[in-house]
């Protein structure tokens, strides 16, 4: 089974994506880690003309090993990680890691933008995770704050309504839902609920594929 779970920045993706890997057993990917070790692996050329090339060139050499969220979580790395995003070829080059975790035997749960439109468009399941930005805001903000970083939360709401829109308007396809994501809006529900609401889409999902299996009933 592949799991897709997209969705705006703190919405919650990661969380429920990692708890579906744990319920159904299924090994989980962030893909956004992708980006942000690109983004930081050029944190310093951010103002230089190679800013480009020198993105695509990250990406192409990109290691498991550069894949380290402790220096990955930052607003900054957020930010520099929706620019490179933007780039093409640098999304081509992510590409294959990404599509072979997602193929591999036994399945397995994605969390990201575009891996229900892009990278595993005939997953399973869809999820479309949104919550409000405010909430989102304040999420994250108690994720920082978590970690004992201060937090401006004026900055930091219009740092993710910056980095959304960049990533709605990104020239290689803009980040919407597919056609056939289940929407999911956590911002009423705390964690244990989201992960409910989800495990009862996917349990219902792939009930309704299995009966959809089973032999037509014909009326006697
Ligand atoms: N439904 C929820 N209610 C409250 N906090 C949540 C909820 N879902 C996630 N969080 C918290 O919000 C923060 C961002 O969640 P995360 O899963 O990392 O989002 P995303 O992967 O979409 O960026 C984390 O600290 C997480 O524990
Ligand atoms: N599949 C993906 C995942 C992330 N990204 C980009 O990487 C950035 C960081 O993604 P993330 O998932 O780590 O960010 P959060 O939603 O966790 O804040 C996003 O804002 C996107 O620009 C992408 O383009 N495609």
């Amino acid at each position: 089974m592949i799991i897709a779970v997209d969705g705006p920045a703190a919405s919650g993706k990661g969380t429920l994506a990692s708890g579906l890997g744990r319920h159904y057993g299924l090994p989980y990917l962030d893909t956004g880690l992708l980006y942000r070790a690109v983004g930081r692996a050029v944190e310093a050329y951010e103002a230089s003309d190679d800013f480009e090339q020198r993105a695509i060139a990250a990406a192409l050499t990109l290691d498991e090993a550069d894949i380290e969220p402790e220096y990955l979580q930052s607003s900054k790395i957020g930010s520099l990680a929706s620019k490179v995003a933007v780039i093409g070829a640098v999304r081509s080059a992510l590409f294959d890691y990404q599509r072979d975790f997602a193929t591999q035997e036994g399945g397995a749960v994605l969390d990201g933008r575009d891996i229900g439109t892009k990278i595993a468009p005939e997953a399973d399941v869809k999820l479309f995770i949104q919550a409000d930005s405010k909430s989102r805001m304040e999420r994250r903000a108690r994720q920082f704050e978590a970690r004992g970083q201060a937090v401006d939360r004026y900055a930091l709401y219009h740092q993710i309504e910056e980095r959304d829109a960049r990533d709605m308007l990104n020239p290689n396809g803009g980040f919407y839902k597919a056609d056939d994501a289940h929407l999911l809006d956590t911002t009423l529900l705390d964690i244990e609920a989201a992960l409910r609401a989800a495990i009862a889409i996917v349990d219902g999902t792939m009930a309704g594929k299995a009966g959809s299996l089973e032999a037509p009933r014909k009326k006697l």
